[in-house]
């Protein structure tokens, strides 16, 4: 297995990052192009595992995407949805917008039949909520070769029927989201109603924001019901979509000068629509950290006043992407922090509740594990203890997410010498969303 030892930063940080594209923004913008009946450019796109799987599946049922990956676009043809042949096999791997908005997609189809698969992780990532809304509505008649409700399937569709869609989006935003995003497209009048909480919220925030920039709406929502006159199609009467830099690859820059001293300037991350990620800010504002916005960039640096307290706890629901960003870098607080809202987060790329708990302790960290929360007691003797002979291998599970937020950690000067104290296993995982990421943090280290 590959390793990457992370030699820590003996200066401050400095320079300026330029985030690629947001994966969320990028894969819905693909769907909702697929769906309209125009052609379109999709400018400083993502191009990582997530969106290559969605490129690719795309073309696998008949779009025709040029994708130009040096210059971040993607040019798409949209044909209302149609799909062309009617016995098609796609992997989603482990892209869980791919694995949600496809299927949702292939929905509408009628008299067709496509076979589904994922990685081993997403054999086991929820998808149970979708397929039962979609059996129920006759929309598809599933046939699981393991376990019912998870990958690998065959579906055989019959075409999305209007009416009222009941759905349990509580493993997952993105089962709604995705049925939002075809609603428009069902047979007649379509009613999408939520039977309990789903997790993310701003997920789908970001969801029916793009439907209107993409011309449709919802005709009415009311308490979770959104309500589509149905017989619609998207219209996308605009020759370009210009995708926000990702919010949530922006977090590790946010805890980077925090970990290192310095000052970053994160570039186009001055005026974030979308993505309910660029909250941490906010998370790491309580932990003394300065962000202002300089024409479109967000410079961020340590206050130059003294932080006040850290709050003992912080919700992560709505932003659980970035609660790695946080308890990675934990062990270098003062005080003890609690994590909550994160039990959703155990049916991601792995259990990252799990992950995170065992990796901290690995490092000598004292870590409470619930159901729904971690707390972490920062012990930095402890740290200095556990890698002062040699670095601590962290394991990464394939998420991408593990990986670049102990990155992060590694880059302290912890032992004052330059001393490499953290080694991430397999740190090519980061290509599910973020391929240059290594290097991307490397370019900072000044000379
Ligand atoms: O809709 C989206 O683009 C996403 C929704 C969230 O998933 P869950 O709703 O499954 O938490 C998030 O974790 C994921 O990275 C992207
Ligand atoms: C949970 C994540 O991804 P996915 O889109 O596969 O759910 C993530 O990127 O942190």
């Amino acid at each position: 297995m590959e390793q990457l030892t992370i030699s820590p930063f003996t200066r401050p940080a400095s320079g300026t990052v330029s985030l690629p594209g947001s994966k969320s923004i990028t894969n819905r913008a693909l769907i909702l192009a697929a769906l309209s009946r125009e052609s379109l450019t999709l400018e400083g796109a993502l191009f990582s595992e997530d969106t290559e799987i969605m490129i690719s599946a795309l073309k696998a049922l008949g779009f025709t995407l040029s994708p130009d990956p040096a210059g971040n676009s993607i040019f798409i043809v949209g044909r209302g949805g149609y799909i062309l042949g009617r016995d098609i096999e796609i992997n989603v791997g482990n892209a869980g917008t791919a694995a949600r908005f496809l299927t949702a997609m292939l929905a509408l189809k009628p008299r067709a039949s496509f076979r589904l698969d994922g990685s081993e992780a997403m054999r086991k990532r929820p998808m149970k909520g979708l397929l039962d809304v979609l059996t129920h509505n006759g929309a598809i008649v599933p046939e699981f070769s393991g376990e019912p409700g998870f990958f690998p399937f065959e579906i055989k569709t019959r075409g999305l029927f209007g009416g009222t869609l009941s759905v349990d989006a509580s493993a997952s935003s993105q089962i709604l989201s995705a049925l939002l995003m075809v609603a428009p497209l069902a047979g007649g009048p379509t009613t999408v109603e939520l039977t309990g909480e789903t997790v993310s919220r701003p997920f789908i925030d970001m969801t029916l924001t793009m439907m209107a920039q993409f011309g449709t709406e919802p005709k009415s929502v009311e308490h979770g019901r959104y309500h589509f006159a149905g017989e619609h199609s998207y219209y996308c009467a605009r020759p370009a979509y210009v995708i926000e830099p990702d919010a949530t690859a922006a977090s590790y820059f946010m805890a980077l000068p925090w970990v290192t001293g310095g000052s970053l300037r994160l570039q186009r991350m001055g005026n974030i629509c979308l993505q309910g990620d660029i909250g941490f800010t906010e998370v790491m504002a309580a932990l003394g950290m300065d962000s202002q916005t300089e024409d479109e960039d967000l410079v961020v640096s340590p206050k130059s006043a003294p932080a006040g307290d850290i709050p003992a706890s912080f919700d992560f629901n709505a932003i659980s992407d970035t609660f790695l960003t946080l308890a990675a870098i934990s062990p270098l607080l003062e005080k003890p922090i609690t994590i909550t809202g994160i039990a959703h987060t155990r049916k991601q790329e792995t259990d990252r509740v799990h992950a995170m708990a065992t990796e901290l302790r690995k490092l000598g960290q004292r870590v409470a594990e619930t159901e729904d929360s971690l707390t972490i007691t920062p012990d930095l003797a402890a740290l200095k203890a556990a890698t002062a002979t040699a670095p601590v291998a962290i394991d990464t599970y394939h998420d991408h997410r593990v990986a670049m937020s102990f990155g992060i950690l590694g880059c302290r000067n912890l032992h004052g010498d330059g001393r490499p104290w953290i080694t991430i296993n397999d740190p090519g995982c980061c290509a599910k969303t973020f391929p240059r990421f290594f290097e991307v943090l490397n370019d900072l280290r000044p000379s």
